[in-house]
């Protein structure tokens, strides 16, 4: 008899394993999703291998299987195997693995997404006597043989339809496909001196992973397409990674304006149904490059020929839910299984992706001008100064002299605060309550457009109170610090008539947002770019020639490790968007502590004298790349069940050799349920690793009332 082993849809650790069901006479295969009874209901499983055996051996009642839902295997033995090893990794079921390497349309769960079908045209005769152009369209129908109705149509028009209806062509059902558009618009810029050598060292690397660490505007992306050029060539495929989403417009750009149709784009703002379309481009090899954001790293690739990771450094790579995976890593191992190089690319790399360069673990190539031979102008302005002097604290009067001297040259301005929404805290004058969100411990910024208050931790939106919740005193409120949308507000009455732009998460929630407002910078449509953290990095626009980075160091505040690093980053990348093109640039730095390391290592953007300063800090008090860092956190609607529970599982494990716990820490509320964490450091990982396996065992079978979330490679904490 014939038996599949299934993984089923649920995301839990105890049921990682696979349950068998009889699938006699079905087509069934490895990596296929079927619906099969569990309990009392129907539940999609995921294949992990299909077995003939002489009989039944199990313990329970042998279930057939009820469906099969796909007729090839979604996954194949390469993803098998990564799915395998992160399982491992990162601590998480198998099923949760497969599910964020899956388009949601074909994800192994329950859901009512389906894909859908378009009608496809297929040739099947010529007729008698065609005109001249009914002959050139059945011509061309015959060597093309089928094509989509929507496709046959736009090409055809009225000549198309009157043969379909002749019988010339048949109409089928399939699924709908992307259209692939694009034409190749612009050539292989040709290389500067320092371009040339980098990309001769590239290619002579004896490493297979190669850091490119180029200065900002150094051209960096014009090498990744002349090295994807190469690769393409000869036949192979390139994937080009970028961190988020703000960044894709411009990537996706520069990468089909050089390959045209050749191209699969795939991140976060796409349809369901785009996404599955754009997967399918790269399953079927239709495209010789994909452009895409963390996802996209798992694209069912053929054969690749090398990786591109831009903005390596960039936290947006790793995934915050389970599975816990960094792309980078999941880049790397891909690259080694299909023994391509792995380009990772950045002006500010990871501290340890440059350690790794820095041992000769990786290569490393570097571009240290910018293809405009020239650097903006840094200046620092001393905020605390400017506050005793009484002037506007938002705007120091030379930034605000500065902006109106860019604008009045017709060149553009960028503006950096990291903060959305209008004012983050709102205090009672009377009692000095802040408001909170009823579900989190995060104060409720006041979002004015929408005239509402908003958590930015779990999104819950309120309206303001007449009245405060804790001394009733109506009218009392203050409005405390900025948002971007109060920034715009200041602006627009501190320099009337000046055409301001917002981007940020607020401003950014509709489909092609990004795409659509960065244009309208491009073209000019307004003086002032103003935006959170997605403007601050990778975007290029050479009309501008002032950027100004206010509460330049307000991210230093935070208690984490790893806040000096992203702070230095932030600057850094915001630094490099003024002056990229023929016009000088400069930049203008507001913060409150001027001597800080990060904030002058990155105002001489000496990337180096940082990497020694913050390497030596972390050696010291050793964290990462030192030390591995991994955490537990436990939670529970009841603060004493979380927080005791916690301290059990820490007492159960502590004293683990070469391990050191740090203790419980308690995180706060957050939607409902209050967070202890369980810090971990060693210079082992494995024995990280199945030490985490042995905390989450335990936590199942001491029948803990917590849920529990591991992470094996925690950043920022
Ligand atoms: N060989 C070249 N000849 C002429 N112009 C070039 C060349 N290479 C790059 N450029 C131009 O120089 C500018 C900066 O290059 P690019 O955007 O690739 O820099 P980058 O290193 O990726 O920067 P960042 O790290 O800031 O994203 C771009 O406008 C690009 O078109
Ligand atoms: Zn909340």
């Amino acid at each position: 008899m014939k038996l599949a082993h299934v993984y089923l849809e649920y995301q839990k650790l105890s049921l990682n394993h696979t349950f068998t069901y009889d699938c006699q006479d079905l087509p069934v295969e490895r990596g296929m999703r079927v619906k099969v009874p569990f309990g009392n209901r129907l539940s999609v499983g995921f294949v992990d291998h299909v077995e003939e055996v002489e009989r039944y051996e199990g313990r329970y009642q042998l279930k057939a299987v009820y469906e099969v839902l796909d007729e090839k295997p979604l996954i194949n033995e390469e993803l098998f195997a990564l799915a395998k090893q992160m399982s491992y990794h990162y601590v998480a079921p198998m099923i949760s693995c497969f599910q964020a390497m899956l388009p949601s349309k074909i994800k192994p769960r329950s859901h009512k997404d389906k894909v859908v079908f378009e009608t496809w045209i297929e040739y099947v005769m010529h007729k008698r006597n065609p005109t001249k152009r009914q002959l050139e369209v059945l011509d061309e129908m015959k060597v093309l043989q089928s094509i989509s109705k929507r496709e046959f149509l736009m090409l055809y028009k009225s000549v198309g339809t009157r043969l379909i209806k002749e019988g010339c062509f048949r109409e089928l059902l399939c699924e709908k496909e992307a259209l692939l558009q694009g034409e190749r618009l612009d050539v292989k810029k040709k290389l500067s001196a320092a371009q040339e050598k980098a990309f001769a060292e590239i290619k002579a690397a004896k490493q297979d992973v190669v850091l490119l660490h180029g200065m900002t505007g150094s051209g960096k992306t014009e090498l990744y397409l002349q090295l994807a050029q190469e690769v393409v060539e000869a036949g192979e495929t390139v994937l080009v990674l970028v961190p988020e989403i703000a960044l894709t417009p411009q990537m996706v750009k520069r990468v089909t304006m050089r390959f045209g149709a050749d191209v699969a784009i795939y991140h976060s703002g796409l349809s369901p149904q785009q996404k599955y379309e754009q997967y399918q481009l790269v399953a079927k090899g239709r495209v010789h490059i994909v452009v895409g954001t963390r996802s996209a790293v798992f694209m069912p690739f053929a054969k690749l020929g090398l990786i591109v990771m831009d903005e390596e450094h960039d936290n947006s790579y790793k995934q915050d839910q389970s599975p816990r995976y960094h792309c980078r890593d999941v880049a790397l191992w891909r690259g080694r299984y299909h023994h391509c190089k792995v380009l990772l690319g950045s002006a500010t790399p990871s501290l340890e992706s440059y350690a790794r360069a820095y041992k000769q673990v990786y290569g490393l190539v570097s571009l240290k001008e910018r293809i405009n031979k020239q650097m903006p102008k840094i200046d620092l302005v001393d905020m605390k100064g400017s506050m005793r002097k009484g002037a506007h604290h938002l705007i120091a009067p030379a930034l605000k002299e500065a902006i109106e001297q860019c604008v009045m040259r017709k060149e553009q301005v960028i503006l950096l605060l990291n903060r959305r929404g209008h004012t983050p805290i709102l205090r009672c004058g009377e009692c000095g309550e802040v408001l909170h969100c009823p579900h989190c411990d995060s104060a409720m910024a006041y979002h004015k457009q929408k005239q509402v208050l908003k958590c930015h931790i779990c999104d819950t939106t309120t309206a303001v109170p007449t009245a405060c919740p804790n001394c009733h005193a109506t009218q009392s409120f203050e409005y405390i610090g900025y948002g971007t949308q109060r920034m715009e507000e200041a602006l627009l009455s501190l320099l009337p008539g000046i055409r301001v732009l917002r981007m940020d998460r607020d401003t950014t929630t509709q489909k092609d947002a990004h795409e659509r407002l960065l244009e309208q910078f491009e073209n000019q449509e307004y003086d002032i770019l103003l935006g959170t953290q997605m403007i601050a990095k990778g975007l290029d626009f050479e009309n501008v020639t002032l950027v100004g980075i206010l509460n330049a160091d307000a991210g230093l505040a935070r208690s984490d490790y790893a806040c000096v690093e992203e702070t230095f980053d932030l600057l850094y990348q915001a630094c490099g968007r003024s002056g990229r093109g023929a016009k000088a640039g400069r930049v203008m730095m507001q913060v409150f502590d001027t001597e800080h390391y990060a904030v002058r290592c990155a105002m001489l953007q000496d990337y180096e004298q940082f990497f020694y300063h913050e390497m030596r800090y972390r050696h010291l008090a050793g964290y990462p790349p030192y030390r591995y860092l991994s955490s537990v956190v436990l939670h529970h609607a009841q603060s004493d069940v979380a927080r005791e529970e916690s301290e059990r599982l820490l007492a159960q494990f502590q004293g683990r050799k070469d391990i050191l716990f740090l203790g419980v820490s308690e995180l706060g509320k957050r939607m409902d349920r209050f967070r202890f964490r369980i810090l971990m450091k060693s210079k082992d990982q494995d024995r990280m690793i199945q030490l985490l396996h042995e905390m989450y065992a335990y936590h199942a079978s001491a029948k803990m009332r917590t849920k529990i979330e591991l992470d094996s490679e925690t950043v920022g904490s």
